[in-house]
């Protein structure tokens, strides 16, 4: 039986530019279960693809600190904001910048962590978010300061409670250390070729081809399962 599936947008669903590949939206759209849609980018996004893929709004973003169901039309928060907050202040203070210009679309509406791009230098942020007790995620498209025990896996297991499905009925197709924590609570997860060595240690399969080649050959053999 083809499983729910939960799927990572940056490197997954793209293509070595970062554009969205137009072959994934049928399949997406087409996935005989529930599909979740699990990024690090803030909310607007994974619930925008949803929209224009034409798929119920089922969404993990903010690498977990955000997670909103259309079934239940819920929307939860978990995560310390200021606390990240404090961590780039601190940065800022240092003299370094998040990289995203003034307005700042990246970080506009992300509410439980936030994002510095990776022309910044990592060390400095790596130091002030470990003296604040945050987590650092280097995901290969920004660094991200989140707060301990928030990650995709936490936030698609509180999504299963709520659809009333169990975590291990899950396939899962990514390719970063932010999807490494939802790769060890799902029982079918896939890396892309492209995936960072986080993500392929934890991991069940690897794909041969990347980007969405490789979502596209973890479809195939998912439907196959
Ligand atoms: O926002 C990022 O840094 C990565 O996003 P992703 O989790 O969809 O790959
Ligand atoms: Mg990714």
């Amino acid at each position: 039986m083809t499983p729910p599936l939960a799927v990572d947008i940056d490197g997954t669903l793209t293509d070595g530019t970062g554009a969205l590949d137009p072959r994934v939206m049928t399949p997406l759209r087409e996935w005989p279960e529930p599909v979740v849609v699990a990024t690090g980018k803030a909310l607007p996004y994974p619930v925008a693809l949803c929209h224009f893929v034409g798929i119920p709004t089922r969404v993990v973003a903010e690498n977990g600190g955000a997670a909103y169901l259309e079934d239940d039309d819920e929307l939860v928060f978990v995560g310390d904001r200021e606390a990240a907050q404090r961590v780039v202040d601190a940065y800022r203070e240092r003299g370094y910048d998040l990289g995203y210009g003034d307005v700042d679309l990246t970080n506009r509406w992300r509410e439980t962590e936030l994002a510095v791009s990776l022309d910044q230098p990592l060390e400095p942020l790596r130091e002030l978010a470990a003296a604040e007790g945050m987590n650092l995620f280097d995901t290969g498209y920004a660094y991200h300061v989140t707060s301990p025990g928030v990650d995709k896996g936490t936030a698609l297991e509180a999504i299963c409670d709520r659809l009333d499905r169990s975590v291990e009925e899950f396939a899962m197709v990514g390719d970063s250390e932010n999807d490494a924590a939802a790769f060890e609570r799902v029982g079918h997860s896939y890396a892309v070729a492209n995936a960072d060595d986080a993500a392929k240690a934890t991991a069940d399969f690897e794909t041969e081809a990347s980007y969405a080649d490789g979502f596209l050959e973890a479809l195939d053999a998912i439907r196959s399962l």
